[in-house]
């Protein structure tokens, strides 16, 4: 059934969803708060700043207007990063249409309170039905019709069902679960753990340690994850473990390019958009909180404040005392 999707967000992944709702057959409206940004997508059909060369297909309509891309939505897909989505959320609340559901795009924790996504817009959207969606899923594989697959979460287990049959499209797949902690957890902490992989491969530390690494860290991801209230299950998912493997392989990963910038030595000036580094204190003080050891978390903090190296930090990851292999 075709319907109107409205998503709040102009980078990389606000135009590689909305060029998959596109291909499912919907009507897509997008906000950008950049109205040369909004332009050039709907009028150049490219997003250089974000998505290089390209070419978006005809039929986004992008505009600068809050009030113009939410009138008519049936769903709406927040896709500003997860320290931005209160205030964007607050903006629109006017104009978000009533009983509407809300997918929260972003992958983070909110640095100055500590909530998930979903736990911020609830504050700000109090009576809105909000979901989630995350799994391993790069914008640019996304908005050349690679096939990808995520998971819609929500609280109301058949509303996450319903989103995932609506946002699903011939190269997006879409699973659902009830589980939203979960799933947004997972899509959080693994951001963190990008970066320290990738600081490990650009202090050019082997594959052994990579390997060590990416394992040990989804320790501290699924230990993390419950605490905070998601199934240990989901976290095997792919919004967890999936997200990991793929943002711990790749260079095409801001997170894991962030770390490799350290690794090497250099700055990280004028990178793009790295998720983790806004979420790593934060993670590290909720595990500090729920009495959760999480050395990799506590160590990409260090390396994020300068406090240490990564040969440092590994160093002092090894030397800690010998203990039975726990999973969780
Ligand atoms: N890129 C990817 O492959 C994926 C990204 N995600 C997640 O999606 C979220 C967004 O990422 P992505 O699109 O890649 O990020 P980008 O950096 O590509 O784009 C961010 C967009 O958000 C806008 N923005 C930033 N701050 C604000 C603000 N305060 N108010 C309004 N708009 C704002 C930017 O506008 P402006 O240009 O004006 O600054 C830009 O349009 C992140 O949480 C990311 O982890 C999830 C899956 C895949
Ligand atoms: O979340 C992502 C892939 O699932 C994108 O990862 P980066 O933000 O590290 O590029």
């Amino acid at each position: 059934m075709e319907e109107t999707i409205a998503v709040l967000g102009g980078g990389a992944w606000g135009t590689a969803l909305a060029v998959s709702a596109l291909r499912g057959g919907h009507r897509v409206k997008l906000w950008a708060r950049d109205r040369a940004l909004a332009d050039e997508i709907s009028q150049h059909r490219t997003n250089r700043r974000y998505l290089g060369e390209v070419r978006l297909p005809e039929g986004i309509a992008a505009s600068d207007s809050l009030a113009e891309t939410l009138r008519d939505a049936s769903i709406v897909l927040s896709v500003v990063p997860a320290q931005a989505t209160r205030s964007v959320l607050a903006e629109a609340a006017g104009d978000m249409p009533d009983g509407v559901p809300v997918v929260l795009c972003a992958k983070g924790i909110e640095q100055k309170t500590g909530k998930l996504v979903s736990q911020l817009a609830a504050e700000t959207l109090p009576d809105t039905p909000l979901a989630a969606l995350s799994g391993p899923s790069f914008a640019a594989d996304v908005a050349r019709g690679l096939p990808t697959a995520v998971t819609v979460a929500s609280e109301d287990g058949d509303l996450a069902h319903d989103l995932a049959e609506r946002l699903s499209a011939p190269a997006f797949r879409c699973y659902s679960t009830d589980d939203l902690i979960g799933v947004e957890a997972g899509g959080a902490l693994k951001n963190v753990l990008a970066i320290a992989v990738g600081a490990a491969a650009g202090a050019e530390l082997g594959a052994s340690a990579r390997a060590a690494l990416v394992t040990r860290g989804f320790v501290e991801l699924r230990r993390l994850g419950v605490a905070l209230g998601g199934h240990a299950d989901t976290l095997m998912g792919l919004s967890g473990l999936g997200d990991l493997i793929l943002t711990c392989s790749s260079e095409k990963s801001r997170n894991f390019t962030y770390g490799a910038t350290l690794g090497r030595g250099q700055s990280p000036e004028g990178l793009k958009l790295a998720e983790g580094v806004a979420t790593a204190n934060i993670a590290a003080e909720l595990a500090d909180r729920y009495d959760i050891d999480t050395p990799i978390i506590d160590a990409t903090v260090s390396l994020l404040e300068g406090e240490h190296s990564v040969r440092e930090l590994v160093a002092s990851l090894m030397a800690r005392p010998v203990k039975p292999e726990d999973h969780i």
